[in-house]
Parts: structure tokens; sequence; C-alpha cells
């Protein structure tokens, strides 16, 4: 059999469930992804063999030398602090209100991932997939529809530094799926047909400082898992961001210069039949000062059906989920976020 295309690690998806820990993680590993690209397969199932441990166990690791530009990142921020400076009027003018697909400018509590709580603490701008000459894609199913951008001459610049840092971390996650599929002991272009449409969403997120008396049902970002395969995270120096453990304890993912955070999200739950984790977090900025991130949720083509994995299922384990279109799912769970704000 042709190398990485198809010949198992190790047959049988028993042997991948016996991999979970019955230790609750203490900490989030970082992953050098230096040597994603090598022509050697025994290095990339060596890099495969950290991503299924982080992600059976942790759900969450960093990733460094990911080799996306230090200026194309600066760039972004920079585009992100100027966007929610505006006026709030301005930004009103691009509400996601007016969005067919949950695109445009989300308010300060215009959300709620944690049904427990009042509403997110952040504001945020979305967008999806565009080409460079501007055109979005009719054939995104329930998520069809166009991005809604700020005003050029009050924000010259901002499309093309926004966008720029769209494709690249696109490029770098079109490179971790077949490091996932490794990891599954699948064949290394397993997801290739699956993701030929980037269903990536990206966010602008702001989070002002909570600072006083704090309303424990306020949060920066409430408890949730993400809905996608994986998102890509860029953090600033603000420390916020935590994620719950086995214990039920929430552990620190500390901004670490020059790396992303990589969290699994319920796609990949779903089709590998919680093989891998998506694993609950939140972010709650007391530091005082404000803080930007940028997460870039990535998941499947839309019309594509998630149904667990073969390699995923066994007579001990059997599907946990039913079948679901990714297109009506990621649709569905972004919607609830914005009906339970109140
Ligand atoms: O801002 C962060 O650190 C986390 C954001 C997040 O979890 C999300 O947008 O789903
Ligand atoms: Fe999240």
């Amino acid at each position: 059999m042709e190398p990485g295309r198809g010949a198992p690690l190790e047959s049988g998806p028993s042997l991948l469930f016996k991999r979970h820990t019955n230790n609750a993680f203490q900490e989030i590993p970082v992953i050098d992804l230096h040597n994603i690209r090598s022509d050697d397969l025994s290095v990339r199932r060596a890099l495969a063999d950290e991503v299924r441990n982080a992600s059976m166990n942790v759900g969450f690791f960093y990733i460094k030398n990911h080799g996306i530009p230090q200026e194309t990142i600066s760039a972004a921020l920079e585009a992100a602090k100027g966007f929610f400076a505006l006026s709030q009027a301005s930004k009103e003018t691009i509400s996601i209100d007016k969005s067919t697909n949950f695109k445009g400018y989300t308010p300060l509590l215009g959300e709620n991932s944690d049904p427990e709580n009042r509403g997110d603490l952040h504001e945020g701008f979305d967008l999806g997939w565009e080409d460079p000459s501007g055109n979005v894609r009719a054939d995104d199913g329930p998520m069809s529809g166009v991005n809604l951008w700020p005003d050029e001459r009050e924000l010259p610049g901002f499309k093309e530094a926004v966008m720029r840092y769209y494709y690249a971390v696109v490029a770098l996650g079109k490179l971790l799926f077949p490091v996932f599929a490794l990891a599954l002991n699948l064949p290394e272009d397993f997801f290739a047909d699956k993701i030929t449409k980037p269903a990536a969403i990206m966010r602008l997120l702001y989070y002002p400082s909570q600072d006083g008396t704090v309303d424990d049902r306020v949060q920066g970002i409430g408890a949730h898992t993400d809905y996608e395969c994986f998102t890509i995270l860029w953090q600033d120096h603000v420390p916020a961001l935590q994620v719950l453990n086995k214990d039920k304890k929430w552990v620190d993912a500390t901004p670490i210069p020059g790396t992303f955070v990589v969290n699994l999200g319920d796609q990949l739950a779903r089709w590998t039949n919680d093989v891998f984790t998506s694993t609950v977090h939140r972010a709650i900025n007391r530091s005082g000062i404000e803080r930007y991130s940028i997460p870039l949720f990535f998941g499947t083509d839309y019309n594509v059906l998630l149904e667990a994995l073969p390699s995923c299922v066994s007579t001990d384990h059997p599907p946990k989920y039913e079948p679901i279109i990714a297109g009506d799912f990621v649709r569905s769970r972004i919607a609830a976020t914005y009906k339970h704000s109140k």
C-alpha cells in the first residue's frame, strides 16, 4: 500500500480509544509545526502522534513555527483596533442583525455563549469566505450570504489587512487537516474532498476589561464549545482564556508569543464519535486593559454529512450522535448564541 494513503498505523478503533488517559490535563501542550511539510512520512506521523495525544486528552494545543508572518498578524490586529474604535453608530451600520448569515458587527452583550449567563462582554466582527475579487459562494446552503464591510473611506485598508490574515490562516488550516487524518489512522488525504470550499468563519473580538464589582453571569465569552472542526485562535498578550479539564478545573491558556491556540470543535467530536474531544472554554478579562483576539473556525464544506468515522466506531463504542449536515449544524449553533442573549 502506498505510504500515507490508507495504511493504518495500528489497526482498530479500540486502540484509539485506549489512548484516552484518565488524568485531567493541567497544562496545554505546545506543538512545533516546523516539519509539517516534511517529505518523510515518519516525521509527519511523529507530528500526528503529538496532535492525536493533545486532541484526545486536552482538546487544545498551542502551535509554534506556524509560518504566518508577524506583519500579517500585526496588520490584522491594527485593523481590529481601528474597527472597534469607530463610533457605535458606524459599527451599527453593519450590524449582524442586517445579515442573513451572521456576518458583520455584534455589540457588547449581543450574544450569549452560555445560556446560564446574561450575555458575552465582547464586541465582534464576523466574516466568511470571499475570493480576492470580493465574490462569495452561492452554494453554502444555510450559511450562504455576503460579508458586511465597514466603509472603506472611514477605515482605509481594513478589508485588505483582514483578508490577508484570513487567507493565511485558512491555508494553515488546510495544512492541519492531513495531520488530523493521520492522527485518526485515516488516509492522509481523507479530508481533502470535504474541505474544497473552506467553511471558515473568522471573528475579530474585542474584550473590555471587567473591573469593579463583577457580575459572574457576564463573562467576556461564557463557557462553550466551538462548533466547527477546529479553531485557530490568535490572542494578544492579555490573559483571559481558560479551558475546563476533566476535574472541572479551569486551566489558563496563557498567551505565548509567537503561537496560535488550536482547539477542537463539535464537528470533529461528532465525526470522531468523541475520540477527539471538543473542550469547554471561556474568556474573562480582568486584566485592567482591553484584549483582542482573532479566532478562525475551520469547518468542512457545508454540504458534508457528519457521521461517525468507521475508524472511531466499534461494538464497544457505537455512534453517539445522529448524522447531520455540517451547514445545518453550524447555523443552528450560531443562531442559538444570539437567541440566548438577554
Ligand atoms: O477570545 C478568546 O480567547 C476565545 C474566543 C472563543 O472561544 C470563541 O470565539 O469561540
Ligand atoms: Fe470558543
